[in-house]
């Protein structure tokens, strides 16, 4: 999910919500959380279609995507502001430095990185790439991986279903099914089997962790920032939800009983800065998709997509896109063996998304 302005929560609560609503009981809060990986999934689906994005592999991991319909505008850019930066990101940490590294992706839902990053140039780089997220979405997905032959043949033949279908592990892959929330010395203690504390290591949290309390996913910062000599991160969710705006999108939210635990501890771009170098992530940043959108992507790719289709509230879109941060931050050795990756962490930039000048 990325979007809740007033416009995609109208289309939403037109269409299948209302009717869900009224016929079943609430759904219970996690299953409500769960159910923000579809939101994610048709929305990168949707800007696929429509030629923002590519990405041969999204329409394996929504179900009947046939059905699903397109997405207005605003939400088509907003996903592609969202998926260049964090892919510029990742690539960014990838290509630093020499050797492999190891990335874990908290709450991936039905993300799709992976294999896009296999299907590329850096596909070298990758030692071990770890998914987590609840048992129901890692069952749905380790499913689909088994039953496309486009997933399951890039992780080689050693395939293994384990955890009665829950999990899903391969020499270079593993989707693990793990409550974010419970303490990471329990939790995530089963990827120190697989990880190497010595490998530099990238953790992603797109939209996750404003859905925990901050108390949970502070835990999962400090345990990354223990357990690695040399670690990344990346977050991206909704913030400054104090305004106008952020109330709409709280009681759209609410409508379908998910709330955002995590928001209020971080209501600006400082405070996502300094929620990394609290836990000695110590070179780390934050910006908008705003930002972003209006300072880093190329003014060839803006002319391109601005033809895709017509947008008429710039505002409105502004105005969203305002709510969203990106922000990044590394705990490097002290010795700078990895002098290298020193060097890309001081901003959007310097992680591969170039700067109009
Ligand atoms: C908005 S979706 C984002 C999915 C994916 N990261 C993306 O951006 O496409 C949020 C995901 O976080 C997962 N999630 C939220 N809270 C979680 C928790 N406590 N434990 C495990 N997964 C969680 C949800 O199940 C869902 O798949």
């Amino acid at each position: 999910m990325w979007l809740y302005s007033p416009v995609m929560m109208c289309c939403r609560m037109q269409t299948s919500g209302m009717m869900m609503f009224a016929s079943r009981p609430p759904p219970d809060a996690d299953s409500a959380v769960r159910s923000t990986d579809s939101d994610a999934a048709q929305a990168r689906l949707s800007a696929v279609r429509k030629g923002y994005l590519a990405d041969p592999y999204v329409n394996l991991l929504v179900p009947r995507s046939h059905l699903v319909p397109a997405r207005p505008p605003l939400i088509n850019i907003g996903t592609y502001v969202r998926s260049e930066a964090l892919d510029a990101l990742v690539e960014g940490w990838l290509e630093a430095g020499d050797g492999v590294k190891q990335v874990v992706s908290l709450g991936a839902g039905s993300d799709t990185r992976f294999w896009r990053i296999m299907a590329g140039p850096l596909k070298d780089r990758v030692s071990q790439y770890v998914e987590l997220d609840f048992p129901e979405i890692t069952t749905h997905k380790a499913q689909a991986i088994r039953k496309h032959k486009e997933l399951h043949s890039i992780l080689g033949p050693d395939v293994k279903l384990e955890k009665g279908g829950t999990a899903l592990i391969s020499p270079q892959y593993s989707l693990l099914p793990v409550d974010l929330r419970i303490a990471p010395s329990e939790s995530l203690a089963p990827l120190l089997d697989s990880l190497s504390p010595h490998i530099p290591t990238l953790f992603l949290a797109e939209c996750v962790l404003v859905y925990m309390p901050p108390s949970a996913s502070n835990a999962l910062l400090q345990w990354f920032s223990d357990n690695f000599d040399c670690v990344g991160g990346i977050c991206y969710e909704m913030f400054g939800l104090e305004d106008r705006f952020g109330q709409v999108m709280r009681e759209n939210l609410k409508a379908r009983n998910v709330s955002l635990p995590g928001a209020d501890a971080y209501p600006t771009l400082a405070s996502h800065t300094a929620r990394f170098q609290n836990h000695a992530f110590a070179h780390a940043n934050a910006l908008t998709l705003k930002t972003i959108r209006q300072s880093y992507i190329s003014p060839a790719e803006l002319e391109r997509i601005s033809r895709l289709e017509m947008l008429d509230e710039i505002e409105e879109l502004e105005l969203v896109l305002d709510h969203y941060a990106i922000s990044w931050g590394a705990k490097l050795p002290p010795d700078s063996e990895a002098g290298d990756l020193a060097r890309v962490v001081g901003d959007l930039r310097g992680w591969g998304l170039a700067a109009k000048t």
